[in-house]
């Protein structure tokens, strides 16, 4: 399985700005997320696009993000709007190019044709997607993945549930298909921004399915995301005494450890070191 490069960088919290919104892009220079996706596609009116385009570009060529991934979302090439868009972007100094509504690995190439050097991620929010998450994620200029959770449930015609029962298919085949290829994936954003319960919930599920993180809409759900997404100090705890264990074990020419009346082998102590470097990825992050 391919690693890619940026696979230790956190991916916590990923907040969608509004390209046209000056003062969020603003803002967000002080916000303590992982990431951000500059918005150029649905969170821009039409009559705004070509407006925040102009002030997009102008900021991320004046504004420090510091260690936060800036990746940013551009319309569609079948838009009036995204031929334009990535090629005001594709020479930036940006994390990545953010593909929306990708169908199948041909609405990469027709991007990656137009953008040499920077990687590319796609949004993962229609039925044909879903059902070519696979060759997707194989592409290879292809670094990270997005659940677009409002625009599948749109077209699934799928009722918001509190368990996200209708979702699940959707959510697995991405996330099987992200981690066969080494991606990174984030999981959806939770709409009722003032509900911090059903913010956690959401979190949680996702963190246990595997995503990296979530994306977010507003400042307010930054903190419950990044706590949800990190490992716990018991986590932390927890990894360094299956490591200790299963290195005493080894030692004594065992292959397998006991720890908390649970067995730990050689997978189980990967598991463990890979908690311990996240950790220390978010430690060191510190905005
Ligand atoms: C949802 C909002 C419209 C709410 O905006 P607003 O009423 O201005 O919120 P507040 O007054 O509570 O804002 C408080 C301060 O926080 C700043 N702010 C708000 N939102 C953001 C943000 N996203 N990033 C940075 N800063 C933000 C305000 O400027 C206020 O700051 P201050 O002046 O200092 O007080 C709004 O939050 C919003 O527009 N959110 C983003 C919506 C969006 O991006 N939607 C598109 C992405 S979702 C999607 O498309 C997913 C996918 O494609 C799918 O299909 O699922
Ligand atoms: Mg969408």
């Amino acid at each position: 399985m391919p690693i890619s490069d940026d696979r230790m960088r956190p991916y916590r919290s990923v907040l969608y700005i509004p390209g046209a919104r000056e003062r969020a892009l603003e803002k967000a220079r002080g916000l303590p997320v992982d990431a951000i996706i500059f918005d150029l596609e649905d969170a821009v009116a039409a009559d705004e696009k070509t407006n925040a385009r102009a002030l997009l570009s102008r900021v991320l060529s004046e504004a420090d993000y510091g260690p936060r991934a800036r990746i940013v979302r551009v319309n569609g090439l079948d838009t009036d709007w995204g031929a334009d868009d990535i090629a005001e972007f594709a020479g930036a100094a940006i994390d990545a190019i953010l593909v929306p509504k990708v169908g199948a690995p041909a609405d990469l190439d027709a991007v990656a044709g137009r953008v040499p050097d920077v990687p590319l991620w796609a949004m993962m929010e229609t039925p044909g997607g879903m059902l070519n998450a696979a060759a997707i994620a194989a592409h290879p200029r292809l670094a990270g993945m997005v659940m677009g959770t409002n625009d599948l449930g749109k077209d699934l015609g799928a009722r918001f549930r509190p368990d996200r029962l209708p979702m699940l298919t959707s959510l697995q085949l991405c996330l099987l298909a992200a981690k066969a290829h080494g991606l990174i994936i984030v999981d959806g954003v939770y709409n009722a921004f003032k509900d911090d319960e059903g913010l956690k919930a959401e979190c949680e599920q996702g963190r246990d399915m595997g995503f990296d993180g979530k994306t977010l809409i507003h400042p307010a759900q930054i903190e419950i995301t990044n706590a949800a997404f990190a490992p716990s100090d018991a986590d932390v705890e927890l990894a360094r005494r299956q490591i200790d264990a299963f290195e005493a074990a080894k030692r004594d020419g065992q292959g397998v450890a006991v720890v908390d009346g649970k067995i730990v082998e050689n997978l189980h102590a990967a598991t463990a070191r890979q908690i311990l470097a996240r950790a220390e990825a978010i430690a060191e992050r510190a905005i």
